[in-house]
């Protein structure tokens, strides 16, 4: 036990030293594309990354009224240590696009408009997805359908549309996918919406290692609840053991979520999470993906383990003790 303790730690200081992460991708005069950048966690990430100095953001979401308000809510100047931009110029760098992206032949026709305006894209980030939550037992296998069409198959098109162009550019790129905690875990109320986290999950890992040739990045985020409106809507049909589980209804602001995003990428991160509990899960569920943080990851591997058997049996408990509620009424 001491000896393997022993060699495990050494291991881990050995490899922090050697290992480097990949690099960071800078926004500064870079053309990013925002898929569901008109709402929440999106349209907060719009406005950090003109501060940034993007030369463009491009946004895409369905609701032409939605996409009017980016450009309108956009605040007056931003300003960080080496930059302070003021609103018309920084409105004029907002450019909207009204898409559904869970129709392929759509997302041609709108990707293929951006790249002929001329302005290379350098990064895509893909953040349109919503849940429905509810119980297995009620819930129509429509619902299953329709959350794979958006949540997965959304990030498929978009991405398949823009990668052969990073490509093309010859000058590679970064591409960002939001999946959520329920990426990393199963959660008792979300069969309709953890397995298209995890296909996401699975997609930018697949992607990640056979793009490299193309010098094209990847980061997978993994969000807690963040109060959006998307968060709002969810929560009309949220179980109370789900409510229960992912700790009582609390959300984050979503410029926290969008920050720590921003901030992840920059870095070079390639799992970017925001709270403890789903950075603890991204080290226990890695796969064949970059080190989270290259000492801690193999010294708390067993650590992640055993929490999460913990909160295997608490999770548990919530869902008997709803059961038996309902069982009563
Ligand atoms: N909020 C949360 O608690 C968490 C969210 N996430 C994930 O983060 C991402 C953002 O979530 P959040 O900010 O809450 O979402 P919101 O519902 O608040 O916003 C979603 C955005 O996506 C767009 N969108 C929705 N459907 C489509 C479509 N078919 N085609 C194109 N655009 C579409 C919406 O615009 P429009 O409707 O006009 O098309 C909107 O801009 C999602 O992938 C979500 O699953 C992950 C973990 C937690
Ligand atoms: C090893 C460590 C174990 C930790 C246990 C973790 C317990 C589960 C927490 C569930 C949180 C669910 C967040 C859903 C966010 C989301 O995606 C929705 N709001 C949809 O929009």
């Amino acid at each position: 036990m001491i000896v393997y303790i022993l060699v495990s730690f050494l291991a881990a200081v050995i490899i922090h030293l050697i290992y480097r992460k990949q690099t960071g991708f800078q926004f500064k005069n870079k053309h990013v594309v925002v898929v569901g950048g008109s709402q929440g966690i999106g349209k907060e990430l719009v406005y950090l990354l003109l501060k940034e100095q993007c030369s463009t953001v491009s946004v895409i979401s369905r609701n032409l009224a939605n996409l009017r308000s980016v450009i309108d809510d956009c605040p007056n100047e931003v300003s960080n240590a080496n930059t302070h931009l003021k609103n018309k110029s920084l409105k004029s760098k907002i450019e909207i696009y009204s898409c559904d992206i869970t129709q392929k032949d759509k997302v041609k026709e709108t990707i293929k408009s951006i790249i002929d305006k001329g302005t290379p894209i350098d990064c895509l980030i893909n953040c349109a997805g919503f849940a429905i939550p509810g119980y297995f037992i009620e819930q129509d296998e429509e619902i299953f359908e329709r959350t794979m069409k958006l949540d997965y198959f959304g990030s498929v098109y978009t991405t398949k549309e823009i990668v052969p162009h990073m490509i093309e550019n010859g000058t590679g790129g970064h591409i960002v996918f939001v999946s959520s905690t329920c990426g990393l875990v199963g959660v008792p109320g979300y069969s309709t919406y953890c397995p298209t986290k995890f296909a996401i999950k699975g997609f930018a890992e697949t992607l990640r290692s056979e793009l490299k040739p193309y010098n094209i990045t990847f980061s997978v985020v993994y969000p807690p609840d963040t109060d959006t409106p998307g968060y709002k809507q969810e929560n009309l049909t949220k179980p109370e053991e789900t409510v229960a589980i992912s700790g009582g209804g609390k959300a984050v602001p979503a410029i926290e979520v969008a920050k720590c995003i921003v901030s992840g990428v920059k870095n070079g991160d390639y799992h970017i999470a925001y709270d403890l509990a789903t950075k603890l899960c991204a080290i226990l569920s890695p796969g064949l993906t970059p080190f989270y943080y290259s000492f801690f990851d193999i010294l708390l591997a067993p650590v992640c383990r055993l929490v999460g058997v913990i909160a295997m049996h608490q999770n548990d408990s919530e869902v008997m003790k709803a059961w038996k509620k309902r069982q009563i009424k």
